[in-house]
């Protein structure tokens, strides 16, 4: 009986040490791209994957320094397999790379556990790019006057015993996100899962609350949907482009006109409306949350500056009719760009993976099977492109377009877009870049303008009493802002008249 024990014993430790060297072997499987943070030269992967998990913004600076010098590529570990980080140099090309070459979805499928979290079907469909960019996005202004009395409604009722002069504490994330907070449920699996080796996650995926709270709100919602997209694929209608219809302007309505074959299933129009809320939702909720953290923490002048601009440009009923008056807000629009620039929801971009064998036309290699990305913040925090980096300046975005304006007087071309937050850069990629960009960018940008026109006009804020700006938790490259931070709001007296 003892023996039989000993032998199940050194079986195991054998088992786990051959574990062990091949998972060393294969973490130097990309030679030629020196691993970074790798100061034990037989850490297992579960060690290297829980220093990125804990410190990968530093190691991505680090490794980003020390690259610019030398191949210009490093290596860092996870436990989905090794990611390749690209220079900067190489942006072109990798964006207009075909996806049967370099895969945007393929990447994006293997970083948010897609057999974990339903997200896989992005791999299917293509819809969801189709429908934001050729049916959300053309609407936006016919959208307009619908968001704007939803946003009505929705403050109404989370700032509901407010009077003026009376500060109330309350929940920023929380308010912003009422809708959204379900559906971060499949965010915490994909962290979770992503802590751990690869081989634990059929196991460990179905112990964590957050996978079957994330399948129950997945299911839910198909629950939900399921009956109505039914109807709609039965009574197969077709939306007015250049009118606002509150029956028929919706994302779902879109998705079954457009979904052919396949897709036109009910289950999978479903599938993809949750998706796309959890592709919208908690990116621009994380930027509304941290825009109120980052302007209350810029002080007075910057409140007043973006309200007198607001009084400015909503300075008649015809500007409060015409939705485009959000797009000349120009100097809130700047502290939308320069708060994404220091708190961005990923720290990694332009991630790819390789589906064939390819050959850069510097002489890089990249083989099939490698996923590629590059570290956007590092590149875009660099002072060589952006001057004291680490300090917000609100109006930095602002500035540069009136100087292009200024300095290219009578060049029609020299509007100072390319300083706009839905415009994305060189150097700066927290949308993407080139075709596959975020389809959804103008849509953001809009609501969370709306959202400020009116917080900026009818309340005050404070942090609370001898407490500064919140900062920002990472994991791996994504960024999470506490759900429960509290701050203190009031009423303001005398408010802009805001329809
Ligand atoms: C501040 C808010 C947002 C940020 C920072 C953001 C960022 C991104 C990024 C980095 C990508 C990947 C681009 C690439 O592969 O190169 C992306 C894709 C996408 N985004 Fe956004 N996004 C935001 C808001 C939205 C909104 C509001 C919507 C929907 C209305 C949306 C819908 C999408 C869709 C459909 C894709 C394409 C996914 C795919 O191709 O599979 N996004 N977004």
């Amino acid at each position: 009986m003892e023996y039989t024990v000993i032998q199940l014993l050194w079986s195991s430790a054998s088992v786990l040490f051959m574990y062990y060297l091949i998972d060393l072997l294969s973490i130097r499987k990309h030679t030629g791209h020196p691993l970074i943070g790798n100061s034990w030269k037989i850490a297992p992967r579960l060690k290297l994957n829980f220093d990125f998990f804990w410190d990968g913004t530093r190691l991505l600076q680090e490794g980003y320094q020390k690259a610019r010098y030398k191949s210009g590529t490093f290596q860092l570990v996870r436990n989905q397999g090794n990611i390749v980080i690209l220079p900067a140099s190489l942006l072109e090309e990798l964006s207009v790379l075909p996806s049967n070459v370099a895969s945007p979805h393929g990447a994006l499928e293997h970083d948010l556990l897609g057999s974990y979290t339903g997200l896989n079907l992005i791999l299917e469909s293509r819809i969801h790019h189709s429908i934001v960019q050729r049916k959300l996005t053309p609407r936006l202004s016919l959208l307009t006057p619908a968001l704007e009395a939803e946003l009505r409604f929705a403050l109404q009722e989370s700032f509901p015993k407010l009077q003026h002069d009376n500060w109330a504490e309350f929940q920023p994330y929380q308010i912003f996100g009422k809708i959204s907070a379900r559906l971060t449920a499949l965010f915490r699996t994909i962290v979770i899962l992503r802590i751990l080796p690869q081989w634990v996650h059929p196991l460990v995926s179905v112990l964590l609350p957050s996978f079957w709270r994330g399948r129950h709100y997945l299911q839910q919602g198909k629950d939900v949907l399921e009956p109505k997209i039914r109807e709609l694929i039965q009574e197969d209608h077709t939306s007015t482009p250049d009118s606002f219809d509150p029956e028929t302007s919706n994302v779902l309505y879109w998705l079954t006109e457009s979904a052919k074959g396949a897709d036109r299933d009910p289950d999978t129009i479903a599938h993809i409306e949750v998706l796309l809320a959890l592709a919208s939702v908690h990116t621009t909720l994380l930027r509304m949350v941290n825009v109120l953290y980052d302007i209350t923490a810029s002080g007075h002048d910057l409140v007043e500056e973006l309200r007198d601009e607001v009084q400015t440009v909503f300075n008649s009923e015809e500007a409060w009719a015409n939705p485009g008056s959000y797009d000349r807000l120009y100097k809130l629009d700047s502290v939308l760009r320069e708060s994404q620039r220091m708190s961005p929801p990923t720290t990694l971009g332009m991630k790819r993976l390789f589906k064939e064998d390819f050959t850069f036309s510097s002489g890089l290699h990249m083989s099939k099977g490698t996923y590629v990305c590059m570290p956007i913040f590092a590149i875009e925090n660099d002072p060589a492109n952006t001057s004291n980096p680490e300090q917000f300046d609100g109006l930095r975005n602002y500035r540069a377009r009136c100087s292009v304006q200024v300095n290219k007087r009578g060049d029609a071309s020299a509007d100072g877009k390319e300083y706009l937050f839905s415009s994305p850069g060189k150097t700066v990629l927290n949308f993407g870049y080139g075709k596959s960009a975020c389809p959804g960018r103008f849509f953001a940008s809009l609501i969370i303008k709306m959202l400020f026109v009116k917080l900026l006009t009818e309340y005050d804020f404070q942090f609370l009493p001898g407490r500064g700006r919140p900062s920002n938790l990472m994991a791996h490259e994504f960024l999470f802002s506490w759900p429960w931070e509290k701050m203190v709001v009031r009423r303001r007296g005398k408010t802009v008249p805001v329809p």
